[in-house]
């Protein structure tokens, strides 16, 4: 049995228990249970606040965890990483009151920022040759400079709507996050066995997300112009259709090519184009 740790209830638990779910692993999850087993895996999950996660797993309390970057490399605990997750996706940034004087981030010289990361603004800091006052509070942080606690704050942004909401302008990135899976690093023999087999099952879920299914139709004089387009996993599978002189031509093609992809294939003579999502994609 591995136990993985997940956050109980915030940004990172909706995706967590989803990545679980596309790995074909079954449980059943309650808001009030702390701990659940998978039916028909050895693997039993923990619900935790986030910042706790890194600490369970560095003491073998948990064996693997799900959490942001941020939270990890605040916590000085990096190595335990073993792979980005590609959700939750958020920076820790600097920002100061809509209207305040801004150049660079030497005019933080001497100023107070609020933070619930302190390491991580002390290293941005000194990196710039940059001394401020820090403050650590644990939340609500964006509320800082509108009570006169602090000049400045150093908080995670998304959309930026909190910041707006608050009369806040960014103004400097301090650090990029996503969503990783750290793991003890004296996993035993059979638990890292298990390890290796989620990675397995990720891998597989993460490339299928990254790909779509494409079929499409081209008369066989287009073939040669349409095959280099879809180069697929090794090439493209050309069929015959039923009415001579014309194929259906099936590929995969990368998320991010995509639209470009497409657009060649009209200009070469494609016809009829399916683009179909993969749920798994393996080798
Ligand atoms: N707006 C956001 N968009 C995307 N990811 C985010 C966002 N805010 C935070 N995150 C990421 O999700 C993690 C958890 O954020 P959340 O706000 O749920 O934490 P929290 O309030 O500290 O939760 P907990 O109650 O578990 O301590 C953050 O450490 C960060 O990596
Ligand atoms: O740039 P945005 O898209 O507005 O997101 C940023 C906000 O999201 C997070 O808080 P969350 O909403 O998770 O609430 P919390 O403060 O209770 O953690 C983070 O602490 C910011 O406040
Ligand atoms: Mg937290």
């Amino acid at each position: 049995m591995i136990r993985l740790a997940i956050q109980k209830s915030g940004r990172l638990s909706e995706d967590s228990l989803k990545l679980i779910r596309e790995c074909g692993i079954s449980f059943i999850s309650t808001t009030s249970k702390l701990k659940t087993e998978a039916t028909n895996f050895p693997l039993e999950i923990l619900f935790l606040r986030d910042d706790d996660i890194p600490g369970y797993v560095a003491d073998g309390v948990a064996d693997i965890g799900i959490v942001g970057q941020n939270v990890l490399v605040e916590e000085g605990l990096q190595q335990l990483s073993v792979k980005n997750l590609g959700f939750s996706k958020c920076r820790l940034s600097l920002a100061v009151s809509k209207g305040a004087e801004y150049h660079d981030v030497t005019t933080l010289q001497g100023k107070s920022i609020a933070t619930s990361y302190p390491n991580l603004l002390q290293e941005f800091l000194t990196s710039k040759g940059v001394e401020a006052d820090i403050h650590t509070i644990s939340g609500s942080v964006e509320i800082a400079p509108s009570i006169g606690l602090a000049d400045a704050v150093c908080d995670i942004v998304s959309s930026g709507s909190t910041l707006i909401s608050n009369g806040l302008r960014e103004v400097e990135t301090v650090f990029k996050s996503e969503a990783v899976l750290i793991a003890n690093q004296n996993l035993d023999q059979e638990k890292n066995r298990l390890l290796q087999q989620l990675l397995f099952r990720m891998e597989a879920v993460q490339k299928a997300q990254k790909s779509k299914y494409v079929v499409l139709n081209a008369p066989n004089s287009a073939i040669p112009q349409i095959k280099p387009l879809l180069p697929g996993i090794k090439s493209p599978t050309i069929i015959p259709l039923a009415e001579e002189g014309w194929s259906s031509l099936h590929s995969v093609v990368n998320e991010d090519d995509f639209w470009d992809i497409i657009q060649k294939l009209k200009e070469a003579g494609a016809e009829g184009i399916l683009v179909v999502p993969i749920e798994k994609m393996i080798g």
